[in-house]
């Protein structure tokens, strides 16, 4: 089966920042979260892959459809929760679901009011007087009503009460359970990630510089922890960093030898531990 979201070679330059020779697959079925410091392109990786930027190199395929040269196929595959609104602030949110809807073929009017309904949202309101959290509820109401395969939402947890929040991780995995559709989100709340995600994207300064499966994450990497002495004098080319602290020394590793990390204490990281070790490790900017 096709990925849903295919980037091959994309690169884009935009104000500072340089979207460098970016490879993403993601299959059906899956949730992968894409993170990064504040600046590090990932609202502007979205932004590219929905053409709201234009690419200056690269190929980026929906569900098999090419993003250039079968725009409105591929576009006909995504549903977006973004940042800015693109839809008519003056019209009200059953004319926005109207009016956008007539441009996807699987539109469904009677299911895109029953999801407002569910999200709290009356139809008469206007969509420019909406507040953030009622902006991405308006927005997922209709990317759920013109079955979407491919979603893409910029922090759409951001601005969400935290209710909401939860129920929101809840319909993210709702809609991939089936198998047959995916989510590409950004996000700085590692914890939803570490609840929901399948794969990880860390970008930095435009570059994705890890790819992790979250299964891996465990296996992969463990934080070592003891005196200042037995973290120097733990070595090997695995060792990803060693950071002194006031209160501790630890090291961050990867796929640790038997017998490597004798007499440390080990545990495994979150990702807000791994972001942070690989920040200060200078791994990351
Ligand atoms: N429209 C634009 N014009 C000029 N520069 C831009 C534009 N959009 C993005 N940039 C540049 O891209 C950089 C990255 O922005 P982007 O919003 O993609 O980062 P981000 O990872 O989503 O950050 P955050 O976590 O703060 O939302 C900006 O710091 C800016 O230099």
């Amino acid at each position: 089966m096709d990925n849903l979201l295919e980037i091959r070679k994309l690169n884009k330059s935009i104000g500072s920042l340089q979207l460098l020779d970016i490879n993403l697959s993601l299959e059906p079925g899956y949730i992968m979260g894409l993170i990064g410091r504040n600046g590090a392109g990932k609202t502007s990786l979205i932004k590219t892959i929905l053409r709201l930027y234009q690419k200056d190199s690269g190929d980026i395929y929906v569900n098999g459809y090419n993003m250039e040269t079968e725009e409105k196929e591929a576009k006909n595959e995504i549903g977006f929760v973004l940042d800015e609104s693109l839809f008519e602030d003056n019209l009200s949110i059953e004319a926005n679901g109207r009016l956008f809807g007539s441009l996807y073929s699987r539109y469904d009017h009677s299911l895109y009011l029953q999801f407002c309904e569910r999200f709290g949202l009356l139809p008469k309101q206007k969509a420019g007087k909406l507040s953030k959290g009622q902006k991405n509820r308006f927005q997922l109401a209709f990317a759920l009503s013109h079955d979407a395969k491919l979603f893409l939402m910029d922090e759409p947890a951001a601005g969400l009460d935290p209710l909401f929040r939860r129920e929101l991780l809840g319909y993210m995995q709702d809609i991939v359970e089936s198998g047959k559709r995916s989510i590409l989100f950004s996000t700085h709340l590692t914890n939803d990630l570490d609840q929901i995600g399948d794969y990880i994207i860390l970008l930095d300064e435009g570059s994705i510089c890890l790819e992790l499966d979250k299964e891996e994450l465990g296996d992969r990497f463990y934080i070592a922890s003891g005196t200042r002495e037995q973290i120097e004098h733990t070595f090997g080319p695995n060792v990803i960093c060693r950071l002194y602290e006031p209160y501790k020394s630890s090291l961050l590793i990867e796929f640790p030898k038997d017998g490597q990390l004798k007499g440390l204490a080990v545990t495994r990281p979150s990702l807000e531990d791994l972001m942070y070790y690989l920040s200060k490790g200078g791994f990351i900017k």
